[in-house]
């Protein structure tokens, strides 16, 4: 464990507790990207002005809300992600405040944990190994273009898609991303998605309804389905049934760099492998937090709240800032606000 920054987040935690919240602040639509001197017409809300994406590129995201990056990690990191979760999975290594996640189908089975149990691991910003994914230049150079040059990894994950047992719940339900994030503005956050191996729609590939960024922040809850849920996989209960949905098919390294009000999910697994991507939401330091008390966050900060303060023997002294401060690191430029 790296105690200076480790302890210092504890400070900065145990400083803030009993404060009085910041103020909520209005998210801007359009955060500091225009040169304030121009009176041109804004041409582009989703993305800054950079020489690593293509004027096409930059149109696509938007107009789409995402961007796919074909062969962008390589093999080699690929394969050392994938032995560090299979470490991880052995209890080899426990990299502190890891996340380690079972399909709610396999939870009550007393397994052993092994890759074979785990759906997904989370927080492994103290995994050096793992975190490399969030350090990777190929990563930043285009994380950039929508958070700016200071940059937080905001939160890990490591999904393992198990075959589906016959319920269903290998399915990710759709949701936006923002749901679970207490700072804003949403256009300076960006989620980086890399495929570890062949996905498509036998395994489970993402699922995004183009366009839907441009959107506000729907309500969450627990969807209705029979077979079960899996703990905190809130979805979207009223969206347009109608609205297009395109399943992103992608190769070992291709990389979906998409926007956190883009509704996506992800479809059950039907073979018997276990589909693995590795993620990272990285957001600009500019963000601020905001009070989510009195919103459709509500729901969600509850819960989270809950689970940390379980997990560290808090009790009623945490709110749902807190939760994010202690897992957040940056990885470029400065730290600002978050
Ligand atoms: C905060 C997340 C921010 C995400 C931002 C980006 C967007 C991400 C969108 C998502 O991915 S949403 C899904 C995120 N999911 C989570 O954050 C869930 C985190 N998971 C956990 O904290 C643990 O895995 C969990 C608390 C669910 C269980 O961990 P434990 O180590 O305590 O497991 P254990 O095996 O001891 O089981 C304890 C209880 O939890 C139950 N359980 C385990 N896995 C479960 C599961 N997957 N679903 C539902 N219940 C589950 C298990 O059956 C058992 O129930 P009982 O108490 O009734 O016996
Ligand atoms: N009828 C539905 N109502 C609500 N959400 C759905 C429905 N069907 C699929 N989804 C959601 O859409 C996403 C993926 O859908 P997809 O159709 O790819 O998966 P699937 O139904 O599991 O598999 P497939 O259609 O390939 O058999 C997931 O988030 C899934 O939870
Ligand atoms: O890899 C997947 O199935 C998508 C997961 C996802 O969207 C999420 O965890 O927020
Ligand atoms: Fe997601
Ligand atoms: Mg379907």
């Amino acid at each position: 464990m790296n105690l200076p920054r480790a302890g210092a987040r504890l400070q900065i935690l145990l400083g803030h507790l009993g404060q009085p919240s910041a103020p909520a602040i209005v998210a801007q639509p359009v955060s500091g990207l225009a040169s304030p001197a121009s009176f041109h017409p804004e041409q582009f809300q989703y993305t800054l002005d950079n020489n690593v994406l293509s004027l096409e590129q930059r149109k696509f995201y938007e107009e789409n809300g995402f961007l796919v990056i074909k062969n962008l990690v390589s093999d080699d990191d690929i394969q050392r992600f994938r032995a560090e979760f299979e470490r991880i999975c052995r209890e080899e290594v426990k990299p502190p405040g890891i996340v380690i996640m079972r399909d709610v189908a396999l939870a009550k089975q007393d397994y052993m944990l092994s890759d074979r149990i785990v759906s997904k691991i989370q927080d492994f910003q103290e995994d050096e190994e793992l975190f490399r994914y969030c350090l990777l230049p190929e990563i930043l150079k285009y994380v950039e273009c929508f958070t700016g040059p200071n940059i937080m990894a905001l939160h890990g994950m490591l999904i393992n898609k198990p075959p589906d047992v016959g319920k269903k719940t290998s399915r990710h339900p759709l949701h936006q991303d923002l749901h679970y994030f207490p700072f804003r503005p949403s256009n300076l956050i960006v989620c980086a998605w890399t495929a570890m191996e062949h996905i498509d729609r036998n395994n489970g590939c993402l699922v995004v309804l183009p366009g839907t960024h441009k959107g506000t922040l729907k309500p969450h809850a627990y969807p209705k389905w029979e077979g079960g849920v899996n703990k905190m996989y809130h979805g979207i209960q009223d969206y347009d049934p109608n609205s297009p949905r395109v399943h992103l098919v992608m190769e070992k390294g291709d990389t979906v760099f998409f926007h956190p009000l883009l509704i996506h999910g992800s479809g059950r697994n039907r073979t018997q492998g276990f589909r693995k991507a590795i993620s990272c939401h990285f957001g600009s330091s500019d963000c601020q937090f905001i009070d989510v008390s009195g919103t459709s966050q509500e729901n969600i900060a509850k819960e989270v709240v809950e689970m940390a303060e379980k997990k560290y023997g808090f009790q009623g002294v945490m709110d749902f800032k807190d939760t994010w401060m202690f897992r957040s690191r940056l990885v470029k430029g400065e730290r600002i606000n978050i």
